[in-house]
């Protein structure tokens, strides 16, 4: 289902030469992602996956490419893209652009544990700090401005309830935004959706973060409470599980310790995570690209989450 393009270990063979990985041994498509056509590609020197880009362009993937580049040669566990003979890290196949990254081990983690979300915190601190040097810049593109610019597109769709809760929140945002200890906030490259199925585990042993390709640069604190409004809670009512919060919020800031205006901010950037996937699948299920095929995720998932960040306080960065 998500190889779009299909692509044969004949077609690579020869593409394969400008790279230098030796031969092309196995091509094998991932069935999972609904975004690009993935492979597992066995070389004579190791393991990687091949992608090809069905929806970005060659002047919008450098942004995502090099950072992965940026994290990886600094020691955060992300896939290594690997340079042609010219240095290119983003190569044409079959007239889309493509890129080979190193394999990850292991497998996603979909029961996470107080273990696991420690060491998502603990990476997640190291990927901020590494981020800091990193010399492109492009803002989340999913932030305040989509949000803005999608609230509209959704709004005759949904009931009156939602459609209150929605416009009430993005106002909220907007407040929240322009506030003094917003701008306190510190900013730099964040993935922006880091959820379970973006990171992999072999066992306890986190061994790397993937699917960078919402990454912008954003507050540190938005990326904190994306992941942890997936990582840390009950998946049925939303509900946070202290226990993992404190495990995944102590070892970050074990790594990177929080401000006294991000302790402020918190809740409200918590609203804000799950506003922007409430968002996001509001649009998906209502405004569905027309080549898609794939059932889209439920809505209704963040906007409970959403309704429950309101009415419950968090447990507290520090
Ligand atoms: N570097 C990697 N190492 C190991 N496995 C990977 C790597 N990149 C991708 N995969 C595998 O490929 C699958 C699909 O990748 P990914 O989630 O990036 O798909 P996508 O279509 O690009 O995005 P989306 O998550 O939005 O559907 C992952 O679930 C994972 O199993
Ligand atoms: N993590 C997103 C999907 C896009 O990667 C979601 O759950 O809505």
């Amino acid at each position: 289902m998500a190889v779009f393009t299909p692509v044969a270990l004949d077609d690579v063979a020869q593409w394969i030469t400008q790279f230098p990985l030796g031969k092309a041994l196995e091509l094998k498509g991932i069935s999972s992602g609904i975004e690009n056509s993935n492979f597992f590609l066995t070389t004579e020197h190791g393991e990687y996956v091949l992608t090809i880009f069905e929806n970005l362009s060659f002047e919008q993937l450098p942004f995502y490419l090099n950072l992965m580049r940026h994290l990886a040669e600094r020691g955060v566990l992300v896939p290594a893209p690997v340079a042609n003979d010219k240095g290119e890290l983003i190569v044409a196949l079959h007239g889309k652009p493509a890129s080979i990254v190193s394999k990850l081990e292991g497998r996603s983690q979909m029961d996470p544990q107080p273990v696991h979300c420690a060491a998502v915190g603990a990476m997640l601190a190291k990927m901020h700090l590494a981020g800091q040097d990193y010399a492109l810049q492009q803002p989340n593109l999913r932030g305040l401005a989509w949000w803005h610019a999608t609230t509209p597109e959704v709004l005759p769709f949904i009931p009156d309830q939602q459609a209150h809760l929605l416009r009430a929140e993005v106002h909220f945002q907007d407040a929240f935004a322009a506030c003094d200890i917003y701008k306190q906030l510190q900013t730099g490259p964040v993935h922006a959706d880091l959820f379970r199925n973006n990171v992999m585990f072999d066992g306890e042993r986190l061994t790397g973060f993937f699917d960078f390709y919402f990454a912008g640069c954003d507050t540190w604190l938005f990326d904190v409470a994306v992941t942890v409004n997936d990582w840390c809670i009950d998946l049925d009512t939303g509900v946070l599980d202290t226990a993992r919060v404190r495990a995944l919020l102590d070892a970050y800031h074990a790594v990177r310790p929080f401000t006294a205006a991000e302790h402020t901010a918190w809740q409200p950037m918590l609203r804000a995570g799950a506003l922007r996937f409430w968002l996001s699948r509001l649009y998906d299920f209502y405004r569905p690209r027309e080549a898609e095929m794939l059932t889209p995720h439920d809505p209704g998932h963040f906007e409970r989450i959403l309704r429950e960040r309101i009415a419950t306080p968090a447990p507290g960065l520090f």
